[in-house]
This record gives structure tokens, sequence and C-alpha cells, in this order.
């Protein structure tokens, strides 16, 4: 057996320490087109300040994820957000002057905000079990699901905003069946409540080992590791380095991959040392690559030996979001610049996104107050709410892009040492967080950052349009089909955060689960 695992993120290192273990004996090859494995997860050490481009907290509700930092030896290295912090408690919205009546500002996600609603909040109920389904019974957009039950106000405010804040993309395009917890299947719904307390899933099979995890977990609202996320791609590496069947391809992007007539998958990928193209023919596939990029190297090549599929795999069918990254750092402690808690996240306006980036209109989607959250990442003894007070830095991350254009344009990370340093679009940027704050405080003044760092991360994240859950339905139904149908016959296996679910545990779980039909 000789197992291809094609991609080196989160989900393709996940299968591919999934199949090692499954399958022992087996040969498994892991093909990542870059030189570091572990995608999007990417924590960089500024002197002792950890800065994150990408995901930098994980729910504790991932049994997969868990099981996973336990099998890998990292909980020791585990930082744990508490339920009780502020940064667990206090998550904002920036409602724009004139986008509700008697509310504009950094609003607090409770009472005050949502009594705004509360005509619609208490009619929802009686609306959900009338209106759950779209009149025609087909899926439809978020927007337009959260409108008919809790009204447009409340959609566009609150809705777009959450949207905004793990999709990065536009409520009214997201399908509501692959994102609301409402229209998960059942497995999907297993899955969800599989919390740390609850592992009493099918869906993991054989169950998970968690440890005592489950203790260390208990009271927390969300976890991360001292050295950030890339301890977690690291250790998956290591790991995977120092087994014998397993070989690693950088910088070797796979280049094609067929199911030829005789049953046989040929993938031709080139290496990193040649300009050469080799090819070898493993029995079983599971590609973690994103759907487009599957969908261009599946292409025939050549009708000879290759059968065109007339059902379609759906892999171009959704977009995906480009989301700019920006870290910030400020001297003096949180307290100074912000209000303690998790961020706040910006809904989109009223009119809809502009079709151009303008210094009025950055596209700004939320901002990350990391300082709140793991403060113990940069060399620090004091806890987070000890640090709000007394630290010697505060650290934020500005997230811009989605369905806004996008706005900076490549800088290189940078201490300024004056405010001309700084390129124009920080600058902007820097004015618009000072307007969010400076509603907060009498005569405030955001001093200008000490370090600035800019990831620019494109199309990262999967924009599920309506549809998407029975597109990938038909999609592993296809897979499964016999070769003279068109299909794969089972030996390729589509995973990754553009088919079932785009966090971390999502693309863990994905991964876990791989090759399970092979045994
Ligand atoms: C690069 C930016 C990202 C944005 N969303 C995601 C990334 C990687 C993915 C994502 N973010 C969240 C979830 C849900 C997680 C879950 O429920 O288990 C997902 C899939 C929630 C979230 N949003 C923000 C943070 C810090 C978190 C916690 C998880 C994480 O660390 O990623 C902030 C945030 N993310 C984005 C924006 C625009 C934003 C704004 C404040 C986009």
């Amino acid at each position: 057996m000789q197992i291809a695992v094609l991609g080196g993120g989160l989900s393709g290192l996940g299968a591919a320490h999934a199949l090692a273990h499954r399958f022992p004996a087996a040969q498994l090859l892991l093909f990542e087109r870059g030189r570091p494995l572990g995608g999007w997860a990417q924590s960089l050490h500024h002197g002792r300040i950890l800065l994150e481009g990408g995901p930098r907290t994980l729910r504790p509700n991932g049994a997969a994820a868990l099981e996973l930092i336990r099998a890998l030896g990292i909980e020791d290295q585990l930082l744990v957000v508490p339920k009780s912090s502020p940064a667990s408690k206090n998550r904002y919205v920036y409602i724009r002057p004139g986008q509700l009546p008697g509310l504009s500002g950094l609003c607090v996600v409770g009472p005050s905000l949502l009594r705004q609603f509360l005509w619609p909040i208490i009619r929802a109920p009686l609306r959900y079990a009338l209106y759950k389904n779209a009149p025609d019974g087909q899926d439809e957009s978020v927007d337009s699901f959260m409108s008919r039950i809790l009204g447009d106000d409340m959609a566009t405010a609150l809705g777009s905003a959450l949207i905004h804040g793990i999709y990065a993309a536009d409520s009214r395009q997201l399908s509501a069946h692959a994102t609301l917890p409402f229209f998960s299947s059942k497995d999907r719904k297993k899955f969800l409540e599989n919390s740390a307390s609850n592992f009493e899933s099918d869906v993991l099979q054989p169950w998970p080992n968690v440890g005592n995890l489950h203790n260390k977990l208990e009271h927390a609202s969300a976890f991360s590791f001292k050295d950030g996320m890339e301890t977690l791609t690291r250790a998956l590496e290591e790991h995977l380095e120092a087994k014998s069947n397993v070989h690693i391809f950088r910088e070797s992007p796979v280049l094609n991959l067929a199911m030829r007539k005789d049953r046989t998958m040929q993938l031709s990928y080139s290496g990193s040392t040649s300009t050469s193209v080799s090819t070898i023919n493993p029995t079983h596939v599971v590609s973690a690559l994103p759907l487009p990029t599957l969908h261009s190297i599946t292409q025939p090549r050549n009708t000879h030996d290759t059968l065109p599929s007339n059902v379609p795999l759906h892999l171009n069918a959704n977009p995906s979001s480009s989301v700019h990254v920006l870290n910030l750092v400020f001297p003096g402690p949180p307290a100074n610049i912000h209000p303690s808690g998790f961020g706040y996240l910006i809904p989109r306006p009223r009119e809809g996104y502009p079709t151009q980036a303008t210094d009025a209109q950055p596209g700004i989607l939320g901002v990350v107050f990391d300082s709140c959250t793991c403060s113990e990442q940069d060399d620090s003894n004091l806890t987070p709410e000890e640090w709000y007070h007394k630290g010697t830095h505060t650290k934020i991350t500005v997230m811009l892009g989605g369905p806004y254009p996008l706005y900076i344009p490549p800088t290189t990370p940078n201490f300024p040492t004056s405010t001309t340093d700084i390129p124009h679009p920080i600058q902007i940027i820097l004015k618009h967080l000072s307007t969010h704050f400076s509603q907060l405080k009498s005569n405030y003044a955001l001093p200008p950052p000490i370090y600035y760092h800019l990831w620019r991360n494109v199309n990262c994240i999967p924009t599920y349009l309506p549809g998407h859950r029975s597109r990938m339905d038909e999609m592993k139904t296809m897979l499964k089909k016999d070769v003279s149908e068109g299909g794969w016959n089972g030996k390729l296996e589509v995973i990754g955060a553009g088919v079932d679910g785009v966090s971390v545990p999502d693309c863990l779980l994905a991964g876990r689960n791989a090759g399970l039909s092979w045994l």
C-alpha cells in the first residue's frame, strides 16, 4: 500500500499522522508545494513577543484536536483562556455612527446591546418554529435566514459581524445549511456536541483518548500554546519525520493526479532539487489541497487512458476570502490602549461593501486584543488580567479584507521610530483604531506602534455558497463510484477546509478520519 497525502497544511498533517498509525505497513508520502508545513498556522517570535498570522486559539470542543495534542505529548505547552476571564466574557461590536438608532461605537455584546433587539429576540423562537426553512426548502444565505428569524437590523448588525469573525465573508453569500449549527447533519451535530466532557460520538472511531486534558480544559473557553499555534504543526512535522515509513516532499507541487482505466492512479509532481517531473502510482490518495487546486490537477491530460467524469466533483464551486492580518505592538499596558476583552467585530456597511478600498473605508473586519488572551506567550509570568494593567506592551491584531477590496500593499515588518516611518495605509488604520477607541475615554491618544507585521493570507478561508452540503455529498458519492462510471473507486478521499468546516478542529477531525473506509 502506498498512500499519498496532498497538502501539508493542518488537514494534510493530521491525515498523515492518522494514516501512519492506521496503516503502519504502508508507505506514506506527503507532498507540500512550499517549504514550511502547517498551512495558515503561522507563529513568529519578534524578540520575546509572539505574533500569530493565522488562527491563534482553539476551542476545547474538538476531541480530535485534544487527542492529537495528547498523542504528540504537547499538553504541557497549553495555555488556557479561562471562561471567567475578560477575554472570554467581553466581546464587542463596533457600530458605525448612524447604523443603528441609539447605539454607536464599541458596544459589549451583552444585555444593553441585545435590549435594542428585544422584540426580534422575543419573537425569534416562534419565527424559528414557523420559518426555519426557506419557503422553497432550499439552502439559502446566512443573511436571508437571519433576516427571516431575527429581522434585517439584527442580521446586518450582528449576523454580518459574526460571519466576518469566522469566515471573513459576506453573510449574504455564505450558505446557511453549511455554516449554521441548526442545519447540521446528525453526524455533524454529534461532532459539535462532542465537547471535552462528552465524547460519546461515533464520528470519532475508535474513541479518542484525551487523558487528563478533559480536566485541564474543564473551565477553558479557549486555549493556545506557549509558543503559539505552530507548536501543533511543528510537533506533527517532527512526529512524521521520525517515522521510517513516512516521507515528506517539500517544495514539491503535485502537477497531475489521474485515475486510469485500469483502476490504477498516477500522480506526477515536480521535485525540489530537480526541474524534472517524477511520477508514482499510489494505491490511495488523500487530498487536503484547496478544492480549486485539486480541480486543476485532476483535469484529464489525455482521454487515452483516463476517463472523463460526467458527474462534477464541484471543486470550483466556492470562492474564498483573502485576509490581511496586521499585528501591531504598542508601548505600555493594554489598559492605556483598549478595553479589556477578546476584541471586536465590525458589521458590514448598511449600503454594502465598497468596490474600491479607500482611506475612509480600508475594510477593517475586526480587531483581536491578543494581550488579553495569552499574555504568557510574550515571555511573561503575569496573567492576562495582571498584564492588562502592568504589561510592558500591548499586542493587537487588525483583520482586513474578506469581502472588502484589499487595502494594504506588501509591507515589510518594521520598528518605526517616528510616525513618518509608518506606511500610509497603516497610518490610516491607526487613525480608524483611534476613532474606535477614543469614544471610551476623553483625551484618548493612541501612541505610535513600536512594531508592526503584516501577513497577506491569500484565499485562506473558503466561502461555502448555498448548496455546499449537497454538492459535497455528491462529490463524496462520486469519489466512491467505479472507474467505469467516472469515479475513483473510493481510492481518493478529499478533505480540508473546503469540504467539511473551516476551523482547526474541523480540519483535524477530517484528517483523523481519513482513510477509515480503506481498513
Ligand atoms: C486569518 C483570520 C481568520 C478569520 N477567521 C478565521 C481565521 C483563521 C477562522 C476562524 N475564526 C474563528 C473561527 C471559529 C472557531 C471555532 O468556533 O472553533 C474560525 C474557523 C473565531 C475567531 N475569530 C477571531 C479569533 C481570534 C477567533 C478564535 C479562533 C482563531 O484564533 O482563529 C478573530 C477574527 N478572525 C477573523 C476576523 C476578521 C476576526 C476579527 C476579529 C477572520
